[in-house]
C-alpha cells in the first residue's frame, strides 16, 4: 500500500506513525507500505503569506489528486489543515489517537507577552493566533512567520520575532519539546478546530483501505472532530477566518468550546456548551449559527 504525505518532518513522522499502527495492527513487515512523498503548492510558494496564494487545499489539493489517480491509496494529513469537505471520491473516515491539543508559547528570553514592550514583534502566520494575541495585547505587532517548525525556530534565533507559537502536538511528534516555554491552556488561548488530530483520507469504494484503516481508528477522537468540523463548517471557515474550536468528552458528554474574532483583534465573540455525544455535529451547528447571528455580516471583514 502507499502513503501519501507531504515531505515535511513533521508530516513524516504522523507517515511513519500510521505506517507503524497499521504494522502492529496487522503484523505485517514495514515493507508491505511505501511512504509517497508529495509537494503541494503551500510547500512551494514560501515567499507569500498564506492569505494572498490563496484557496482551500493549499496543502492538501496535490496529494488528493494523487489518492483519486491511484498513485497512493492513503493520505495522512494534520487535520488543522483539512477543508471540511473533502473532493467526490474521496473520504476521511479514520483518526488516530488526538495528540495534546493545546499551543505552545516560545520564546527565548522568557518573557511573557504581558511584559513585553509596545511593538514588540510577535511571529505568527495563523490568523487565528495573530488575531488572539491582539485581543489580548493589542500593542505588540504580530508579523508574518511563515514555514516549517524548524525554519520558524531558526527564524526566531536570527530575531525575525521575538517569540512565536507552536502546536505542541507537533513538538511533541517532532521530539522539539526543549523549545517550549510554556503550554497555553485553552482558556488562555483556545486551539485551531482539530488541532493535534491526525486523519487518514481514501477513496471511498476502496474496501482494503477501508477494512485496514478501521482497524486503527480513534472512535473519541472522531467524535470530538464531528463537532469541531461542524462547527467549522457552519462557519464557512477557512484558513482566511480566525476561529478556533475545541471538543472534549466528558463520559457520554460532549463539551464544545469555539471562539471567533475579528480579524484585527479587536473583538472575540465564544461559546462554551455541551450534548450528548451523539449530537456533536448538530452541537457545533448550532453554537455557529448563533455566533455568527451575535457577529453581523461584516465581522470577518479585514477593514472591519
Ligand atoms: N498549519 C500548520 C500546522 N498544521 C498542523 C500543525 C501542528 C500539528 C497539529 O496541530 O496537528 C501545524 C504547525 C503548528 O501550528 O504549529
Amino acid at each position: 500500500m502507499k502513503i501519501g504525505t507531504r515531505g515535511s518532518p513533521l508530516a513524516l513522522a504522523q507517515a511513519y506513525e500510521t505506517r507503524d499502527r497499521l504494522v502492529a495492527a496487522f503484523d505485517l513487515p514495514e515493507t508491505a507500505f511505501e511512504i509517497v512523498i508529495i509537494t503541494t503548492t503551500g510547500d512551494r510558494v514560501i515567499d507569500r503569506p498564506l492569505k494572498e496564494i490563496g484557496g482551500k487545499g493549499l496543502f492538501t489539493r496535490e496529494i488528493e489528486d494523487a489518492l483519486l489517480t491511484g498513485d497512493i491509496d492513503l493520505a495522512v494529513h494534520s487535520m488543522k489543515d483539512m477543508p471540511v469537505l473533502q473532493p467526490e471520491g474521496l473520504i476521511i473516515d479514520c483518526y488516530l489517537p488526538r495528540e495534546d491539543v493545546r499551543d505552545a508559547f516560545i520564546c527565548p528570553t522568557g518573557r511573557n507577552l504581558s511584559e513585553m514592550a509596545p511593538g514588540t514583534k510577535v511571529g505568527s502566520s495563523s490568523l487565528r493566533r495573530r488575531a488572539q494575541v491582539l485581543v489580548a495585547h493589542p500593542q505588540l505587532e504580530v508579523v508574518e512567520f511563515r514555514g516549517n517548525v524548524q525554519t520558524r525556530l531558526r527564524k526566531l534565533d536570527e530575531g525575525v520575532a521575538a517569540c512565536t507559537f507552536l502546536a505542541m502536538a507537533g513538538l511533541n511528534r517532532l521530539k522539539r519539546t526543549e523549545v517550549i516555554t510554556r503550554a497555553l491552556e485553552p482558556e488562555e488561548m483556545l486551539p485551531a478546530v482539530a488541532q493535534g488530530a491526525i486523519g487518514i483520507e481514501r477513496r471511498r469504494d476502496d474496501s482494503g483501505a477501508a477494512m485496514m484503516l478501521e482497524a486503527i481508528h480513534h472512535g473519541p477522537t472522531g467524535q470530538r472532530l464531528a463537532a469541531e468540523r461542524a462547527f467549522l463548517a457552519a462557519l464557512d471557515g477557512s484558513c482566511e477566518t480566525p476561529i478556533a474550536g475545541l471538543a472534549e468528552l466528558q463520559g457520554g458528554t460532549l463539551r464544545l468550546r469555539g471562539e471567533i474574532l475579528r480579524p484585527d483583534g479587536s473583538e472575540r465573540l465564544c461559546d462554551d456548551r455541551s450534548a450528548p455525544v451523539e449530537d456533536g455535529a448538530e452541537l457545533g451547528r448550532a453554537m455557529a449559527v448563533d455566533l455568527l447571528a451575535q457577529a453581523g455580516p461584516d465581522f470577518f471583514d479585514w477593514r472591519g
